[in-house]
């Protein structure tokens, strides 16, 4: 098939790759000249396992082409892909804007039977609102199908090319035969493509979001009662976890969700519940929790150092939202790190992918380090806010001697605290009594 994917960032490249990469002919358009000259060469802007090799053996095949020419790309297509950013407005709402303008953009190029489709995070009822607008735009009837993504960054490439279920929503069966085929190369472990309506479609996202969120809130609020009244979060959550009706997945605690999705879309659910005169009370707890927990480390830190950070040497392990990926949208670790620096601490950090992120955002106020063991070296403390792999198992005697005082804060339960303690350590975690 031919297909153009609109937005080349983490998911319209994953899908635009993956899509070339099962036998298709795609075009990936941006308006980020930057990018697309980068892409062209088998530059990849992004840190995504797996993905340059695949965008480079895709290129060479010449299966894979980028462009900023709408027109060129979008004319041959007979799926058009709409994938740009719909990032938190002012009101916590989705903004809309990037959609709306590539809507406008494609319309004059549409061929007459080409489906377009939501591959972006879109409010319930954007489907409608681009049919309108491509009526309006066209003279014509146009197919606009939803297909929302669930891949995770860090782990794109695996989840795009096994997904657990593919979800379009479309108002044609015949639309849905077309997407079918698209996806038949992924699903091959029978795993289902479900059909629905559009604005079921748009919604399953939202709550499928909204659900993971707030799986993680309750666990970290569960996390800190447990630590309050003498628990350990680790074995509560195994505890549950074999409970086939809870399961495990998603409920590690942490200082809190970041990313580009999570705490946007529930925002987004939020306002548009609002607007439905829906009161989003768990929707709203559940950010509430997550932005409390974002802090969670403040506190222990404070009354460890007697309530003064003025010349402490702090070092900060781990600086992206997650691990496997040099995103920093909405990371814990920038939140600390902002309030450490206001209390007069000195700082280094070290993260595998994300320092140069860190760096356009925060210069020379913290001191970046090749290596992990370069940012404890004279350290008051540290504090571990990313479970990369590189800090599961450190050389705890080399810290031990690195440190100047051996203190850790470990924001994602990456150590056993009896044996920590056994290493001389002071040990803060989530969920679990200091050591
Ligand atoms: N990042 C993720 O893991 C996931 C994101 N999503 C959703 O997918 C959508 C895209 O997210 P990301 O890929 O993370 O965003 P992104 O910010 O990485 O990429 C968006 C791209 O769109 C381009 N763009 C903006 N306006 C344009 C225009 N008028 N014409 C052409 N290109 C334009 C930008 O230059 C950028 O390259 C969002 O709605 C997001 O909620 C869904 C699932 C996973
Ligand atoms: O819509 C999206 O953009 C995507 O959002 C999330 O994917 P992503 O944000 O890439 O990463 P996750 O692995 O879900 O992690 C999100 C945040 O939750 C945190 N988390 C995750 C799991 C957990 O048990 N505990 C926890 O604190 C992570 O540290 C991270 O900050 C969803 O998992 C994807 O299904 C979805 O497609």
């Amino acid at each position: 098939m031919k297909i153009a994917v609109i937005g080349t960032g983490y998911v319209g490249l994953v899908t635009g790759t993956c899509f070339a990469d099962s036998g298709n002919d795609v075009t990936c358009i941006d308006i980020d000249e930057k990018k697309i000259e980068n892409l062209k060469q088998g530059i990849i802007p992004i840190y995504e396992p797996g993905l340059t090799e695949l965008v480079q053996r895709n290129s060479a095949a010449g299966r894979l082409k980028f462009t900023t020419d709408t027109a060129a790309g979008v004319q041959p297509a007979e799926v058009v892909y709409l994938a740009v950013g719909t990032p938190q407005g002012k009101d916590g709402s989705a903004n809309m804007s990037a959609m709306w303008s590539v809507v406008k953009a494609i319309a004059p190029y549409l061929q007459e039977s080409a489906i377009v489709v939501t591959k972006s995070t879109v409010p319930v009822g954007t489907n409608a609102k681009i049919f309108g607008m491509l009526k309006e735009l066209t003279g014509r009837e146009c197919d606009v199908a939803s297909n929302p993504e669930f891949l995770k960054e860090g782990a794109a490439i695996e989840d795009f090319m096994k997904p657990d279920r593919v979800v379009v929503g479309v108002r044609r069966p015949e639309v849905s035969d077309v997407l079918h085929q698209l996806y038949e190369p992924f699903l091959r472990t029978e795993k289902p493509f479900i059909s629905m309506s559009p604005e079921s479609a748009e919604m399953t996202k939202y709550v499928a979001n909204a659900m993971l969120a707030t799986k993680i809130s309750f666990i970290n609020e569960m996390a800190n009662l447990c630590e309050k009244m003498g628990g350990d979060i680790n074995d509560v959550r195994r505890g549950i976890g074999h409970d086939s009706r809870i399961g495990f997945a998603f409920l590690f605690p942490g200082v809190g969700y970041g990313g580009s999705c999570f705490p946007k879309d529930v925002r987004a659910l939020t306002s548009m519940s609002l607007d439905h005169d829906c009161e989003p009370t768990l929707l709203r707890a559940v950010d509430e929790v997550n932005e409390r927990q974002k802090s969670v480390f403040k506190q222990p830190i404070l009354d460890h150092f007697d309530g003064d950070l003025k010349g402490k040497n702090i070092a900060v392990w781990g600086l992206a939202f997650k691990p496997r990926t040099d995103d920093i949208r909405e990371a814990p670790a920038l939140v600390l790190i902002d309030w450490l620096l206001e209390q007069g601490a000195s700082i280094k950090v070290h993260d595998p992918e994300a320092m140069e992120n860190v760096e356009a955002e925060l210069g020379d106020k913290v001191a970046y380090c090749k290596f992990r063991m370069d940012a404890i070296e004279g350290a008051d403390a540290l504090v571990i806010m990313t479970e990369w792999k590189d800090y599961h198992s450190p050389d705890f005697a080399e810290m031990y001697q690195l440190m100047k005082s051996p203190v850790v804060f470990d924001g994602r339960n990456l150590y056993e605290p009896e044996r920590m303690k056994r290493r001389g350590y002071k040990y803060y975690s989530i969920g679990r009594k200091a050591v």
